[in-house]
């Protein structure tokens, strides 16, 4: 099978960046609110899905509308890693998953997605505790709680059987109801992404912790997913699907 022409939105961010120093040679086009000939950047969507065939998105929010639209007209797969996407921009996801291949995820980290299998066993079998998820990041990070911990959170929520909207309880002023999922965020310094779930009894406590060390590992699994997609028929996917 020919490899997959490889296409990164966010190009010149922290993570796109070391995106486009994972794909290498199949690197086909970078996408930027300012295009740069020289390096194959360009600033229109349209040009730039119909240069790939599969899409790796890790810009903002705000394009995720856009994106959707665009990629699913042109037919390019897409591998969205964007966070911070409210209910309209989690919407068009799904609208384009109907036509084209989405891997969506909060992180690509391998240990991360094995993370929340555990988390939806924890919130099964300790259905009692008190669920918090505290996450710590580089102070340029623009959303809070960040994607993985709202995806912790639903695993959580999952292994319960609740809906994480109803449960989340995202400040901590008044009483904690019983079965809330709470969440802290911290914002400093250069810190590549923490990850702290809680689990609270009044005789014990667990902690599942993640460390990501290095912003390369999110670079490498978004190349895994993005050769692992290509190709494959319409539909969203997860991390946990790419790693089976
Ligand atoms: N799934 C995962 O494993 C991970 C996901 N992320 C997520 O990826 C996204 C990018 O993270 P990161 O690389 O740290 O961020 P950066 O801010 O470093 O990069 C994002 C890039 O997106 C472009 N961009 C396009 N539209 C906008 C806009 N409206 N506002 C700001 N930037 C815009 C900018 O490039 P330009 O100015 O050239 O257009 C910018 O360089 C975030 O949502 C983050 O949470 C981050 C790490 C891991
Ligand atoms: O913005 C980041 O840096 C990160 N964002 C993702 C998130 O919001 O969960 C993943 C990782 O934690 C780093």
């Amino acid at each position: 099978m020919k490899t997959p022409r490889i296409g990164i939105a966010g190009i010149t961010g922290r993570l796109g960046s070391l995106c486009a120093e994972e794909a290498g040679s199949a690197l086909s086009v970078g996408l930027s609110r300012s295009a740069d000939e020289a390096r194959n950047i360009t600033n229109d969507a349209a040009e730039f899905a119909c240069s790939c065939d599969v899409a790796i998105d890790v810009s903002h929010a705000a394009n995720v509308v856009g994106h959707a639209r665009i990629f699913a007209d042109a037919g390019c797969a897409w591998v969205l890693g964007t966070t911070g996407l409210d209910a309209t921009a989690q919407a068009a996801v799904h609208e384009a998953a109907k036509r084209i291949p989405v891997l969506q995820a909060a992180n690509f980290s391998p240990a991360l997605t094995l993370f929340l299998d555990l988390a939806k066993q924890l919130g099964a079998g300790l259905p009692q505790y008190d669920a918090e998820i505290v996450e710590t990041h580089h102070r340029q990070k623009l959303d809070a709680p960040s994607g993985t911990a709202l995806a912790i959170g639903r695993a959580v929520a999952e292994g319960r059987g609740v809906k994480l909207e109803d449960v989340a309880r995202m400040d901590a002023n008044g009483l904690r109801p019983d079965g809330a999922i709470g969440f802290a965020a911290l914002r400093g310094g250069q810190i590549v992404g923490e990850h702290d779930l809680v689990l609270l009894a009044a005789d014990e406590q667990i902690t599942l912790s993640h460390r990501a060390l290095d912003r390369r590992v999110f670079a490498r699994g978004a190349l895994m997913a993005a050769r692992w997609l290509s190709g494959r028929p319409a539909g969203l996917y997860s991390m946990a699907d790419a790693l089976r």
